[in-house]
Parts: structure tokens; C-alpha cells; sequence
């Protein structure tokens, strides 16, 4: 009789980066950088000043167009996508500088974002005026517990708030995977509970996945459940927080550099 061993079938990897190089002139900002995000894990990218992670981020979303290397998101190239295209692949992204329209109020800048992730022109000219999308806006406005404020001005928002809500817009659409760079910039300590307290939720609660670049140590360590860390455009070292915490050359880099 022939025996059959059940292999477990490989996951697809939600984040797929191979062999990724990306130069300025004579500046090598992203040397050769590999790595594989599963779905549901919340893996912190960190490294010193100039180490190259917005270059990396910039490369996977199509930002800037990388010199070599390949990007996957659930298995599909991402060559050559615009960031819209990839809004529709569901991914999602936050951006170093607060992206909210201060003079809107909180449902219409969230409600904005789910029109740019799958609105398109005819829809949004001969649709409804708020694309059908009012109810999901304001369930994820709760979620990210700023029901109270869902009709103020962005603008007349605490910075933290703003943060909050500017991190809400990359959930709209339900993208699959998330890329938040630096989340916790400026925001104060309470702040910074509540936005990791709701980003572990938003993990736990619908499986997704994040990639997250951060400088604030504590808030990365505490949230991520893997960190990559990058010096001088290559990855120095991988692993789960307690691990990178004692890591002697990542030690190395972040006091050398
Ligand atoms: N668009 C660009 N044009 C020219 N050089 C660039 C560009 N983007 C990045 N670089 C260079 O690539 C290197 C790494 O980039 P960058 O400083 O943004 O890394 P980083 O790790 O994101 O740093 P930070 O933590 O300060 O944001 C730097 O030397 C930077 O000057």
C-alpha cells in the first residue's frame, strides 16, 4: 500500500518584498532587501535616520519605481501599479504628514477616503453624494472611538485626535493590508495608548495585517509582533521585540549611526 504524507499547504504571504534595491545618484537608499509579511502580523520596520525605510515603503507602494526587485501583495505583482491600484489590491496606507482636510468634518474626510479607494470618476459624479458609503464610515468611526466628534472639524481636532482619524481613513474599504508610517509621531502618551490599543483591535478583531515604520521605540516594541531593522539600506537584523531589544548590532547601529 503507498502512503501519502499530507504536506500543509504554504500560506500566500500578504507582503511578498524579494531581492529590493533602490538608489539616489550614488546613494544606495535600499540594498538587496528581502523579506515576507503572513497575514495577521504587525511587523515594525525601524533603523536609524537615513537607513531607508521610506525609500522601502515608497518602492512597495508605488511611490518610486524600485531598480530591482519584486513586490507581491496576496501573491500579485505590484509592478508598475499606481497607489491607486493597489487601493484596490487592499492595501492601505497612512503617510508621515497628517493627510486630513481640516476644513471637512470627520465622517466626510473618512467618507472621502472610501471614495478614493474604490470610487471611480463616473461613480463618483452620477452616485450618491456619499457613495453609499455613510454607514461603513461611521461604524469605523466608532471603532476608532470618535463617534463624539463625527460631525467637527477635523481642523478643530487635538493633533493626537487628527492621528486617530488619519489612521481610521487607511481602514476604510477593508484593505487587507495596512502600512502606517510613523503613527505615533507627535501624539501624546494617552493618545498613544488609545491608537495602539484600537490598531491591536482592528489586528485581532478583522485579521489584518500591518507593516508599520516607527521611530517611538516603546510604542513599535509593544505593538509589533516582528521587527525588521534597517541600516544603510539592508536589513541588520529580524525577529520577535524582546529579541531585536538585546540585538548587540542593532544596539550598534542605532549608536553609531
Ligand atoms: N527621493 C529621494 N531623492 C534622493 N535621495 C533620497 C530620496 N529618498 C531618500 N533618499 C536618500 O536615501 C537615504 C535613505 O532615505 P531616508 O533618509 O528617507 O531613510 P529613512 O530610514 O526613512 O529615514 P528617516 O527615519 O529619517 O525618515 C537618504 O540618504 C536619503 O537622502
Amino acid at each position: 500500500m503507498t502512503m501519502h504524507v499530507q504536506t500543509a499547504p504554504t500560506a500566500t504571504p500578504v507582503l511578498s518584498v524579494r531581492n529590493l534595491s533602490k538608489s539616489f545618484g550614488g546613494i544606495k537608499a535600499v540594498q538587496d532587501v528581502s523579506f515576507d509579511v503572513q497575514a495577521g502580523e504587525i511587523l515594525g520596520l525601524i533603523g536609524p535616520n537615513g537607513s531607508g525605510k521610506s525609500p522601502l515603503f515608497n518602492c512597495i507602494l508605488g511611490q518610486s519605481k524600485p531598480d530591482a526587485g519584486e513586490v507581491h501583495v496576496n501573491g500579485r505583482s505590484v509592478a508598475g501599479k499606481r497607489a491607486c491600484d493597489l487601493n484596490k489590491l487592499g492595501v492601505g496606507r497612512t503617510f508621515q504628514m497628517l493627510q486630513v482636510f481640516p476644513q471637512m468634518s470627520v465622517l466626510e474626510n473618512i467618507i472621502l477616503a472610501g471614495q478614493e479607494h474604490h470610487g471611480t470618476m463616473f461613480s463618483r459624479l452620477f452616485g450618491a453624494p456619499d457613495a453609499g458609503l455613510t454607514g461603513e464610515a461611521e461604524k469605523l468611526i466608532d471603532f476608532f472611538r470618535l463617534g463624539h466628534l463625527k460631525d467637527e472639524l477635523a481642523g478643530s481636532l487635538s493633533y493626537g485626535q487628527q492621528k486617530l482619524l488619519d489612521a481610521a481613513m487607511a481602514f476604510m474599504a477593508g484593505p487587507s493590508l495596512v502600512l502606517l508610517d510613523e503613527p505615533a509621531g507627535g501624539v501624546n502618551l494617552t493618545m498613544l495608548e488609545s491608537l495602539k490599543e484600537r490598531l491591536v483591535a482592528f489586528n485581532a478583531e478583522r485579521g489584518s495585517t500591518f507593516v508599520v515604520i516607527e521611530h517611538n521605540m516603546e510604542f513599535v516594541m509593544s505593538l509589533c509582533t516582528r521587527i525588521l531593522v534597517l541600516a544603510g539600506g539592508r536589513i541588520i537584523a529580524e525577529g520577535p521585540p524582546e529579541a531585536i531589544r538585546s540585538n548587540p548590532e542593532v544596539i550598534e547601529a542605532y549608536l553609531g549611526g
